[in-house]
């Protein structure tokens, strides 16, 4: 028996005072992931019986740390989202009046990843979130709404024209356990889309609320770059459970990613941090290491802004091959210093009950 399946074995005998089953089929226990001796965990609760659970929690660690080749355990609770119940796609005698932000069917929370400019690695940020999200055992989507340069579908190795088998829904792809729909697949090859107001308003509608994206815990969303009507639109339109702000070190993408954080808090959305890309350059060649842009610039912004910083991704030539692979690093290679990166990202994420 695996490790995995020892820790399941066990924790398949505590009882979930909330439903009477166990608390793995009850679906309590998810996102489990044992890396070599550590095995790490989260409980999905409902807040209002957060003091009854914490029993439960210490008792599913003590358990988890009985299996043999154990020798951490985290055991974090954190807050089951308010799903949105699954489309209902029968037509209506008249459309709803248009209150507050709308939830998407189904989706749990939906995470934006911004920049202030282009090129400084949010889509590659996206693509390995995504994919390190469902390599945690969470359900992913990932939707490119990167109107000026799609780049997921490059990014997840996904191809082909989406089906829309009614006319009326449209059907996404899949790849490395993410749910992807980009824009740039249903635009003709080499095409170019001058996106005005109102059909770019009708693109992102459809892109989220036509996509059968199933049954979703987290949708990320990769941003076009800067502060337009895209990211106004997803802002105020739906409800969005954060956002976060990809930036180089060099200063001036720095002012512009701060132009996007104040967006971000006009219009209440909020800001789950920062990520540093192209920290340090990593040679490919010897390992050696140098801050070429420069080094601490985001952390500093940070602080200043009082938003976390996730994370500082090194500059590696691994990271642009497997990117422009269709095999983001998270999967390609697992246990690199780049990848292990991004999966610490996904971990706070989900701790953080926010993924
Ligand atoms: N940490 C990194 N190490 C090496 N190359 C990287 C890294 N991050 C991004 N890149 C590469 O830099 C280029 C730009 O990255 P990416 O497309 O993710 O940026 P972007 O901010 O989404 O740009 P745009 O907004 O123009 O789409 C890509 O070729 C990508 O592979």
């Amino acid at each position: 028996m695996s490790v995995r399946e020892a820790v399941l074995a066990n924790l398949g005998k505590i009882t979930d005072p909330i439903s009477g089953k166990d608390i793995v089929s009850a679906g309590v226990v998810r996102a489990l992931n044992v890396e070599g001796d550590t095995v790490r965990f989260v409980l999905e609760i409902d807040p209002k019986h957060a003091d009854q659970m914490e029993a439960v929690r210490a008792t599913a660690q003590q358990a988890a740390e009985m299996v043999p080749g154990v020798a951490k355990v985290s055991a974090l609770l954190t807050a089951h989202s308010q799903k949105a119940p699954p489309p209902d796609l029968k037509p209506k005698a008249k459309p709803a009046a248009p209150q507050g932000p709308q939830a998407v069917p189904g989706v749990g929370r939906i995470i934006l990843v911004a920049s202030g400019k282009g090129g400084v690695g949010k889509s590659t940020v996206a693509s390995n979130l995504a994919a390190a999200l469902a390599a945690q055992g969470r359900k992913v989507g990932l939707l490119d709404a990167d109107i000026y340069g799609p780049s997921q579908p490059r990014m997840m190795g996904v191809s082909g024209r989406p089906a829309s088998p009614d006319g009326k829904t449209i059907l996404p792809l899949r790849n490395h356990g993410v749910t992807v729909m980009s824009l740039g697949l249903m635009m003709e090859e080499g095409q170019a889309v001058v996106w005005r107001g109102p059909m770019l308003m009708g693109a992102l509608q459809q892109m989220l609320m036509q996509v059968q994206w199933g049954d979703l815990d987290v949708l990320v969303i990769d941003l076009p770059p800067g502060t337009g009507d895209v990211q106004l639109t997803l802002a105020q339109k739906f409800a969005i459970d954060g956002a976060i702000i990809v930036s180089t070190p060099q200063d001036v993408a720095l002012l512009d990613a701060r132009k996007g954080i104040d967006m971000f808090r006009q219009t209440k959305v909020p800001i789950l941090g920062m990520i540093e890309n192209m920290s340090t350059h990593v040679c490919s060649n010897c390992g050696h290491e140098e801050h070429i842009f420069g080094h601490g610039g985001v952390a500093a912004e940070a602080e200043k802004l009082g938003a976390p910083l996730l994370a500082e991704i090194p500059l590696h030539l691994d990271v642009r091959l497997a990117g422009d692979g269709g095999v983001p690093i998270v999967v390609s290679q697992p246990d690199s210093k780049q990848a292990e990166a991004f999966y610490d990202v996904a971990r706070a994420l989900v701790g953080q009950g926010v993924a």
